[in-house]
């Protein structure tokens, strides 16, 4: 029977050094990713920057390989923020993001001096000039519009249709124009330009070409019609990766590339002058890194199923409930083992919908002590994982070239005390 190996080691070994559930890194394919994006995302007729979205998956380590890429980083909260700026990322190559940020949060990014402000809307505007002006700090602001592109994906990870709440629609020429009039007559807000993203999972490019299509036509518009000159445009991130056999995404660095050839024909064709392109892949560069390893605890049948239930669950992976995300597993101890039954494998969360693979071919032979691998769990797990049932979220370990580092130790009980508190509050 053969075991999974990552990154040169022994799956079973790393459970029984780190426990599970247990989220695991093949290093390796991070930094490939990175350079097939970086590498291919390249152009002579402007700059270009790739910007890791650290919504999926933000620690230490991450931002650490972030920084060795010479990657931008994309953030939407002051966690994010403030953790980018433990981890020591250049605080200029900070794009911060989010359709409500914080009085608070806008004043530590301009004291942190984040790089770029990427404004949803008028008001934020306004409270962003206010503040830079009392503060003193200079800032460059992208303003992110919505081209209004329904991109085949689910509709909870679709942000660009026309109701869409990021952004303001581009339809919507005169607030756009009296939002970035707003910012110039700041004597330290930088208006750089726009930005677009139009959903997420994404597996083909002709989204992406319409979305730069309409928004190079939309940035001739702004010039020719309101003088407002685009430096910079950012396409945002969303491209798609192989959760299952069905998933055929276009690789990353097929996608970066496909990218900037249309920038530069598209702004020929519209007489557009861009000086920087930007993307922002968050899941294709974590995504497929990424291993879930479960041990596998009862099983039962019912009338319809037959199911395997593992010691995680929808605390620490909430996409199949949340999306119907779909992923593949293996039983990683049975490798060779004809895979002859169909199993529902189900976490230990007190929640019907606590469902990880609805319908996985398994061997036969699966049984408690085994241990379960769900591929391609690098990318909005760990981020949006949740202490539901007051389940400890779990240890992430990196593996690289036969040697492992752990990078988030498993949360205990006593971790999820520390917020306990009985604390007379003063009225
Ligand atoms: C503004 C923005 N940029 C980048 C991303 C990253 O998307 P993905 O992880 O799908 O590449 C998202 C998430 O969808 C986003 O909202
Ligand atoms: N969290 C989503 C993607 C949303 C990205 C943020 N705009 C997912 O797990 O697929």
């Amino acid at each position: 029977m053969a075991t999974l190996e990552i990154g040169g080691i022994d799956c079973q070994r790393l459970a029984e050094i780190s426990g599970t559930p247990l989220l695991v890194y093949d290093e390796a394919k991070i930094e490939q990713q990175f350079t097939a994006a970086t590498e291919n995302f390249q152009s002579d007729q402007f700059e270009t920057e790739v910007v890791y979205a650290a919504k999926a998956f933000s620690c230490k380590a991450i931002f650490e390989k972030v920084r060795q890429a010479g990657a931008g980083l994309d953030v939407v909260s002051g966690g994010e923020l403030y953790c980018a700026h433990q981890a020591g990322v250049p605080m200029e190559k900070v794009y911060f993001h989010g359709n409500n940020k914080s009085e608070e949060e806008l004043k530590m990014a301009l004291e942190l001096g984040c790089g770029t402000i990427v404004l949803d809307n008028k008001m934020e505007c306004q409270r962003l000039t206010e503040l830079a002006a009392q503060l003193k700090k200079p800032i460059q602001v992208l303003l992110r519009v919505n081209p209004g592109i329904e991109a085949h994906t689910h509709e909870y990870i679709r942000t660009s249709g026309s109701d869409s709440k990021f952004g303001i629609s581009i339809a919507k020429k005169n607030e756009i124009k009296s939002l970035v009039s707003q910012a110039m007559l700041s004597d330290y807000v930088q208006f750089k330009g726009f930005h677009s993203h139009i959903g997420s999972q994404i597996t083909e490019t002709t989204a992406f070409e319409e979305a730069l299509a309409i928004m190079l036509g939309f940035i001739r518009e702004m010039r020719d019609d309101y003088n407002i000159q685009t430096r910079s445009l950012s396409i945002g991130g969303g491209f798609g990766i192989r959760y299952t056999a069905d998933d055929k995404p276009i690789p990353l660095g097929e996608m970066a590339d496909i990218l900037a050839r249309t920038c530069e024909k598209l702004s020929a064709e519209k007489g557009v002058r861009l000086e920087k392109l930007l993307i922002e892949p968050g899941r294709s560069i974590v995504g497929e890194a990424g291993y879930s390893l479960y041990t596998v605890g009862y099983s039962k049948d019912t009338d319809t199923k037959h199911f395997l239930f593992v010691d995680g669950g929808m605390s620490d992976n909430i996409r199949p409930a949340l999306y119907q995300a779909e992923y593949s597993c293996d039983i990683a101890n049975r490798l060779g083992e004809p895979k002859n039954k169909t199993y529902c494998v189900a976490g230990k969360n007190c929640e019907s919908g606590d469902i990880l693979v609805k319908e996985a071919e398994l061997p036969d032979t699966a049984r408690e002590g085994d241990l379960l691998v769900m591929y391609a769990t690098g990318a909005y797990g760990y981020s949006m994982a949740s202490n539901y049932n007051r389940a400890g979220r779990p240890e992430v370990v990196f593996v690289k070239d036969g040697k492992a580092r752990r990078v988030l130790r498993r949360e205990t009980y006593e971790d999820q005390l520390r917020l306990d508190t009985d604390e007379q509050l003063t009225i």
